[in-house]
């Protein structure tokens, strides 16, 4: 089977492992199988592809779409490294507020599963990332909502001494005035 599909310590967030088939031409690895993922219990389907070139430090998120165009996600680093964050903000979840944090690199060509209702982000740990991801719903700008990165209540730590982050990602509000996501 081409995925191993590992549960991580939030209910609905799965690290997906692909199998990587190397040759002496260089190397070869399926990232989205619909059979796969659907036994997996991935069973929406992806409306639109992502792609993000970032420098070293950069922050993007803490992002999320609510209805009526919520996002899950199937992030990947294609190429550098990335620490990429989760938090999850599902409305009476026994997990609420926890924040999972993974290392994605070209090297480990691991793909992370973001359900509905995680805010999302990443911090660049390479010299620069490119970061390609799937989400289950197209953009939508009027169904944005996010936490500034920093916030004291989460507390994530971003591995990274001067984070660069967008003018936009600055206003973002503090957890604490955060409605949870239903
Ligand atoms: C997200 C998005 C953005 N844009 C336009 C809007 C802006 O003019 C420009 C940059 O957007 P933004 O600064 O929101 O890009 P990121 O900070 O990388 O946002 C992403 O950051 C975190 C990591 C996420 O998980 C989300 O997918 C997404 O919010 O691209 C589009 O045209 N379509 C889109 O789907």
């Amino acid at each position: 089977m081409p995925f191993e599909f590992e549960k991580a310590n939030i209910e609905g967030v799965l690290l997906i492992k692909p199998k990587v088939f190397f040759d002496e031409r260089g190397f070869f690895l399926e990232t989205y199988k619909k059979s796969q993922f659907l036994e997996a219990g991935i069973s929406e389907d992806f409306f639109q592809d992502n792609f993000s070139f970032s420098k070293k430090g950069v922050v993007r998120g803490l992002h999320l779409q609510r209805k009526p165009k919520p996002q899950s996600k199937l992030v990947r680093c294609i190429k550098g490294e990335i620490l990429d964050v989760v938090v999850d903000v599902r409305l009476n979840s026994n997990t609420f507020g926890k924040w999972l944090s993974f290392e994605l690199n070209d090297s480990n060509q691991h793909i992370l599963y973001v359900p509905e209702g995680f805010l999302h982000g990443f911090v660049v740990l390479s010299d620069a990332a490119i970061v390609h991801y799937k989400a289950s719903n197209e953009y939508c700008p009027d169904c944005e909502d996010g936490v500034i990165f920093n916030d004291k209540t989460l507390n994530i730590d971003w591995k990274v001494q001067k984070p660069i982050v967008s003018q936009k990602d600055m206003l973002l509000k503090n957890f604490l005035e955060f409605e949870a996501y239903k």
